[in-house]
């Protein structure tokens, strides 16, 4: 036999046998979906070429067939793997998945990818995941979060100079590089309300004495490189594989770092909380480090203690620089919204100079409410996670809408058995006409902002989910991002580059939000155009 007839008969058989799982595990009901971009999406998208099609259209793909299928919650079946899953793009039917989380619990090994360091809140489930997210929310507060606020003004200050400077020398007007602005900014500001770390731009190449590498450049290369961490066997590293050796060093200078600032954290000794305003007392590291040494019994081990801070650095750090760069890239693209911004941080700080301005504090927070319906809003258009996962532990039902032969929505329930992976289609909820209105595509931040008869529909936006596994960051996220959001719009008129802003819109629209499934939606490199206010 040739190598071609081998080759043709095994593909024969492959198919005879995909085909027949596929008869045997099918159930009436079930859609057949082409790519199962949901659970594949994180995996494939570190290795394979098609990004933008697991981005933008892959986004467009699902929500298409909620649309088609005319139904909320499509049960299906991946032709490849003959696996069931359901795809759940009901906003009601979401709730009930995130509220119970003893009915539908977190399949942990999707999960293996964050837990190299030890286990940690969000790779457990069940009573160790309990134990995690009880020490872990003691280091989220209030007293974080005012020096959260302080930690980002400072920062932004310390941003702002060199920009202001070279739009001085440059005749008005700079275009910068977004996403890696605020990569760095948000960055920064983790690294000091979470760290007690105060980094800066000249700070963050510089590294400690007796380590190989800056501690931001081992937490970028840990993160970029996390995939192969966990795919890539442990003999293939003793291979002379650069960017394997790359990602070893940044693991074990990563860990070093942080093992390190555990052991100085402890020798330090002050007193937990003894000093609210003072940043050992609030950051976030601190007081995960306090709570932990604290607590009776349920202690973490040091290996949990750093793997859930590597966990805060990664969940808190790229979401937030994602969110924001989308938010600048719809800024600049809508002026008027950018204008209501502006008018908002002016009647907040009528100068972007001076004592009120320089020494600005969290309570100034409430009075950003257009800032948080913009940030809001990118959320709604741009979740940071795309879809999650949780599997039914029993047989049960969710609520679901089904589109009659006269085009009418009409509530009805689909049956879930015991095993079945529910995806949680966040993008398909925050785009549902049923809760947003037939402008559910457009970027309209008042629809955030209730009045009389409208209450923006509360359970319809989850980028952070809701119930017990509700992001621990959601606050911490949205004082950081609104302060950005105001104080930026406040100083700059932000736009697109001149060769952008020619396009027709819809083709500026796709260059600036343009976006591929990484660790989170993440955007490509947005360059906008800044100018003084
Ligand atoms: C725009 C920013 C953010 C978004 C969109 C976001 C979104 C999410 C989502 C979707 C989850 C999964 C919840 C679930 O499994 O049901 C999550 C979990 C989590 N996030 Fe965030 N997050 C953001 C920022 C942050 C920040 C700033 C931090 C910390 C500094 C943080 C810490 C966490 C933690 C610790 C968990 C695990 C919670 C648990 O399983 O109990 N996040 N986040």
């Amino acid at each position: 036999m040739s190598v071609v007839q081998a080759a043709t008969a095994l593909s024969a058989a492959y198919a005879v046998f995909v085909v027949g799982r596929l008869l045997a595990k099918r159930e009436p009901g079930d859609r057949l979906i082409a790519i199962n971009a949901g659970p594949l999406a994180m995996p494939i998208s570190g290795f394979w070429p098609p990004k933008g099609w697991l981005g933008n259209s892959w986004a467009h793909f699902l929500r298409a067939a909620f649309d088609r299928f005319g139904q909320t919650v499509i049960p299906c079946i991946f032709p490849l793997t003959a696996e069931r899953y359901i795809y759940v793009g009901d906003a009601a039917a979401c709730k009930m998945i995130m509220n119970d989380r003893h009915a539908f619990i977190k399949d942990v090994k999707a999960y293996a990818v964050i837990s190299f360091f030890g286990e940690n809140i969000v790779g457990t489930e069940g009573d160790t995941w309990v134990r995690h997210r009880s020490i872990a929310r003691k280091s989220f507060g209030e007293r974080n979060n005012a020096l959260l606020w302080t930690e980002t003004v400072r920062t932004l200050e310390d941003w702002f100079a060199p920009w202001d400077a070279e739009i001085g020398a440059q005749g008005g007007k700079i275009t910068a590089n977004l996403t890696e602005s605020m990569r760095d900014i948000t960055l920064f500001i983790i690294a000091s309300a979470g760290f007690g770390l105060q980094f800066s731009r000249t700070t963050l190449g510089e590294k400690r004495e007796g380590y190989a590498l800056p501690f931001g450049k081992a937490l970028f290369t840990a993160i970029e490189t996390m995939f192969h961490r966990v795919l890539a066997p442990r003999w293939l590293y003793s291979l002379p594989i650069e960017s394997l050796r790359k990602s070893d060093e940044a693991y074990s200078e990563l860990q070093r770092y942080i093992k390190q600032m555990i052991a100085e954290a402890r020798a330090s000794g002050a007193a937990p909380g003894a000093d609210a305003e003072s940043s050992e007392a609030a950051d976030l590291f601190r007081r995960l480090v306090d709570a932990n040494d604290e607590e009776q019994g349920a202690r973490l081990t040091d290996d949990e203690l750093l793997s859930n801070i590597y966990v805060f650095f990664l969940a808190g750090h790229e979401t937030s620089a994602h969110t924001l760069t989308f938010a600048f890239a719809l800024l600049a693209l809508h002026p008027e919204v950018q204008d209501k911004l502006y008018e908002e941080a002016k009647r907040l700080w009528p100068e972007d100079s001076g004592e009120q301005w320089s020494t600005s504090k969290l309570p100034d927070y409430n009075r950003l409410e257009y800032a948080l319906a913009v940030f809001r809003e990118t959320l709604r258009l741009f979740p940071a996670e795309v879809a999650m996962q949780r599997v039914s532990v029993n047989d049960t039902t969710l609520p679901s809408q089904i589109r009659n032969a006269a085009g009418q929505w009409q509530p009805a329930r689909l049956p879930v058995k015991a095993g079945t992976v529910c995806v949680l289609d966040i993008h398909a909820v925050h785009m549902s006409p049923l809760d947003w209105g037939e402008d559910a595509e457009r970027f309209r931040p008042e629809r955030f902002i209730d009045s009389p008869g409208y209450e923006w529909p509360r359970d319809a936006w989850i980028p952070f989910t809701g119930g017990p596994h509700v992001c621990l960051g959601q606050r911490f996220a949205t004082v950081e991002s609104v302060c950005i959001l105001a104080r930026m719009a406040r100083k700059y008129r932000i736009s697109p580059t001149p060769e952008i802003a020619k396009l027709p819109k819809d083709e500026q629209w796709r260059r600036l939000t343009k976006w591929t499934v990484g660790i989170t939606s993440t955007p490509g490199r947005v360059d906008l155009s800044f100018e003084k206010r």
